[in-house]
């Protein structure tokens, strides 16, 4: 799902016009209801580029790749790292610094934690029981305490041998598709999101859940970026018959709709039927939906049920497909890379056995590869954005309520100062090494602690993300080289150089890759571990 929110929807040019007519500046303030701004100090606001009436900076903002257009003002504007910025009647903080994000996120998270209201995705298609839309409250809280007993560091454990097995079948896949990287590279990691929140095992890659799953995320799309229809500035428009906003407005709210139903509510029906039953595998959603069951057989708290599961599918498979994506691009430009951190593997595990997440401690420049895929395409460049409950000082300035506040993570992980030559994919910047020894710098700003968010909106799948990635990267390091594939007059077919722009939206075109077994032992070893791996159970 789009992050961002900025004012690029073709829907606005009818509606500026009449309100450019129609609207003074304090008619905007009443309808928007977000601006009741109490200054008393008259405090000024944080720096930012200076706008126009009305519009405010609405016209200034960039269609694309917003994040750099914000790196390059923080550098103008931002001495103290952050961005003000208004469009009708909404202010925008933008944070550009590692520093301040902790602080004013985490430190004063009880004003920092709520979401825009994306009203037309919450109040008209039935998304506002998905955790990544709630705002700051009972709900927010008990869905975050719903997903954390499933996701925190100790609990992911459970689900070592389910990440094992379907980095081994993805791997094994590439000996009979190789170029199929993409499509089995997603198979998998969705595989093991079905098989933890719904105990649905997928075997196919135009497995059903999946297929409803995959339409429902994209019919997000027709309405990127969130939060930037008129619906969603001025919610009295919402009165209004749909069909104003032309046919295709209607057909995509439809499937907006339908998306949500087949995201959320479908599959939790379908599985607290199989729980009434006595025949639902242990998952999520049956857990959950037996812990919150009465004795009557009242399930309590089922819309939250619902949305904490459906949200799972919307946060993870975008996001961890696309980092190994972009692990895969970064072995086929960088093979001296490759080629060091196999021999690193080879070294611990000498060609006996396939790795296991058991080996993460032992394979820093694993470690140190992964935390700049990370760090150097940064899949939500620009997070997701928070809302802040209250009015607020911030070292001399004004942040008002209702702020739209977006973490610039992309700067943050291209800061010089935290990563030097920040273009550059260099994992040895996270490496110190001393004789026989190499170990992760434990000085260094960790990509980790910027890329999953912040404070009490933080990432749920954290570490069930990371230990996705880490073992498909280990398993393909260990049994395949890959580079780059060649066209038929010998030339490397490289992608376009914003192929992977860091959006955990999907690629312009699939990624091509070469992958060719290391060695007939690196096969067999390959084969003899898939066939030897049992069901796994939770
Ligand atoms: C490399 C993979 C991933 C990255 C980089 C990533 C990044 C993020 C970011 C930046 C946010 C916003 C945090 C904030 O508001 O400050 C977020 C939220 C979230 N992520 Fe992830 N994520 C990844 C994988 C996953 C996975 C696998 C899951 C599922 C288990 C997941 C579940 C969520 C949820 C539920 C939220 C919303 C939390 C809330 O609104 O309170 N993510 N993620």
């Amino acid at each position: 799902m789009s992050s961002f929110s900025s004012f690029s929807s073709s829907y606005w040019a009818p509606v500026l016009a009449v309100l450019s007519l129609l609207f003074l500046r304090i008619s905007l303030r009443t309808f928007g209801g977000q601006n009741s701004v109490s200054n008393p100090r008259r405090l000024p606001y944080p720096p930012g580029p200076r706008g126009i009436p009305i519009l405010g900076n609405a016209l200034q903002m960039p269609k694309k790749d917003h994040w750099l257009t914000f790196g390059k003002w923080a550098a103008e504007f931002g001495e103290r790292n952050l961005i003000h910025l208004k469009i009708l009647n909404r202010h925008i903080l933008v944070i550009t610094s590692y520093e301040d994000a902790e602080y004013l996120l985490s430190v004063r998270g009880s004003i920092y934690s709520d979401r825009p209201k994306l009203r037309l995705f919450r109040d008209h298609a039935n998304w506002d029981n998905f955790l990544i839309m709630l705002p700051y409250g009972s709900s927010f809280h008990l869905q975050r305490r719903m997903l954390n007993e499933y996701f925190n560091s100790s609990a992911i454990k459970r689900y070592t041998g389910l990440v094992t097995k379907n980095a081994q079948a993805l791997a094994s896949q590439m000996i009979f598709s190789p170029r199929k990287f993409p499509e089995f590279n997603r198979m998998f990691i969705v595989a093991t999101i079905m098989m933890i929140t719904y105990g649905h095992e997928v075997k196919r890659e135009d497995d059903e859940w999946v297929r409803d799953a995959e339409i429902a995320a994209r019919s997000t799309n027709n309405f990127a970026p969130a939060g930037s229809h008129p619906l969603d500035f001025f919610p009295i428009l919402g009165a209004l018959p749909y069909r104003i906003w032309g046919k295709t407005f209607v057909k995509h709210m439809e499937e907006l709709r339908k998306g949500a139903y087949n995201l959320s509510t479908k599959p939790y029906l379908l599985i607290r039927d199989r729980v009434k039953e006595g025949i639902a595998p242990y998952s999520i959603a049956s857990h959950l939906i037996e812990e919150n069951s009465s004795s009557d057989g009242e399930v309590l708290n089922e819309k939250d049920i619902s949305g904490a599961c459906g949200i799972i599918y919307v946060a993870g498979a975008d996001t961890t497909t696309a980092s190994i994506n972009t692990f895969i691009l970064t072995m086929m430009l960088y093979p001296e890379i490759q080629r060091k951190a196999q021999a690193e593997i080879d070294a611990l595990l000498q060609g006996e056995r396939l790795p296991t997440l058991h080996d993460r401690d032992a394979l820093p420049y694993l470690a140190a590869i992964l935390k700049e895929v990370l760090r150097w395409r940064p899949v939500a460049p620009s997070g997701m954005p928070h809302a802040t409950v209250e009015d607020d000082e911030y070292n001399g300035m004004f942040i008002p309520k209702g702020t739209m506040i977006i973490t610039d993570i992309w700067t943050m992980c291209h800061n010089p100062s935290d990563f030097p030559n920040p273009m550059e994919f260099d994992p040895d910047r996270f490496i110190e090494e001393g004789g026989s020894i190499r170990r992760l710098r434990a000085d260094f700003r960790d990509p980790e602690d910027i890329v999953f968010g912040f404070g009490r909106r933080i990432c749920v799948g954290q570490h069930i993300a990371t230990a996705q990635m880490w073992m498909t990267m280990a398993t393909l390091l260990a049994t395949f080289h890959t580079s780059f594939p060649k066209d038929k007059d010998g030339k490397k077919i490289r992608p376009p150089d914003d192929h992977f722009v860091a959006t955990s939206r999907h690629p312009k075109t699939a990624l091509q890759s070469n992958f060719v077994p290391r060695s007939e032992a690196a096969v067999k070893l390959l084969e003899e571990t898939v066939q030897s791996t049992e069901d796994w159970k939770m």
